[in-house]
């Protein structure tokens, strides 16, 4: 099937604050980047991951993730980039050249640790449908103001034309390729693809693939494990 998934993993954690990068920050005892990768996996739709991990610690990362990929998979570990899109860059070279029959390319966050594997399923599947790029969204429950550089409201967009973008995030391999190598800059990698003028679709997010950014959100996650749901 050829679908391969990159996790950037390199980011800090500032925002955290747990004196660590925050992909090796345990919940339960279980380090982020490891959870993220098993629901990978779990999803039964990849068997190749390359992880951009924090370049001081890829020799742990290589340890604690090589024994998670299935039979005929493997866990590829590679040194991140100073930003979030130069980690999905290399990360994507390396799959390019390193994994046999690409067609179908997942970036998903390491942060985004507790994403069921059905929304994996189901981006993978609408790549595989024909859509070149596929996108997991929400709803946003608030109203959202624009406001200008001195913070006094300008408009207040229709909120039911917004919404709040998860990953993993599903490209053709030629498509992401294209996106990266275009210059451009963007928060996300879908960001790239539009500017190419690629159509991007999305498809039903879930809650629990929220982004660990801040102490607040790791409480969340835990409280998730307790609940029984992540
Ligand atoms: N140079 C970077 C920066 C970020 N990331 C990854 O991109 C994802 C989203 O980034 P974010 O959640 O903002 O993580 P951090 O950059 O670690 O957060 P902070 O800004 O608080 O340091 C994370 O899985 C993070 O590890 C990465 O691979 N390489
Ligand atoms: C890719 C992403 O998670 C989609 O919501 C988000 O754009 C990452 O942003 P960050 O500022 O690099 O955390």
């Amino acid at each position: 099937m050829g679908v391969v998934a990159l996790v950037p993993a390199a980011g800090r954690g500032e925002r955290l604050g747990f004196g660590m990068p925050k992909a090796l920050v345990p919940v339960a005892g279980v380090p982020l980047l490891v959870r993220a990768i098993r629901g990978l996996f779990e999803s039964g739709r990849v068997r190749h991951v390359v992880v951009a991990a924090p370049p001081s610690d890829v020799d742990q990362v290589r340890t604690v993730t090589a024994p998670l990929a299935p039979a005929g998979g493997a866990v590829h570990v590679l040194a991140g980039g100073a930003e979030r899109s130069d980690s999905v860059r290399l990360a994507l070279e390396h799959a390019l050249a390193e994994v046999p029959d690409v067609r179908v390319v997942l970036v998903h966050d390491a942060a985004r640790a507790f994403t069921p594997p059905a929304v994996v399923r189901d981006v993978v599947d609408a790549v595989l449908a024909g859509h070149p790029a596929v996108i997991p969204v929400l709803p946003v429950a608030d109203t959202v103001k624009r406001v200008d550089p001195k913070g006094v409201v300008v408009d207040t967009p229709d909120r039911s034309l917004l919404r709040v973008v998860q990953t993993p995030q599903g490209f053709d391999a030629a498509t992401l390729r294209a996106a990266h190598e275009s210059g451009l800059h963007a928060t996300d990698d879908a960001g790239l693809v539009e500017r190419l003028g690629v159509p991007v679709v999305t498809v039903a997010g879930h809650q629990d693939a929220m982004k660990v950014t801040t102490p607040f959100d790791l409480a969340v996650a835990e409280a998730l494990l307790v609940g029984g749901t992540g």
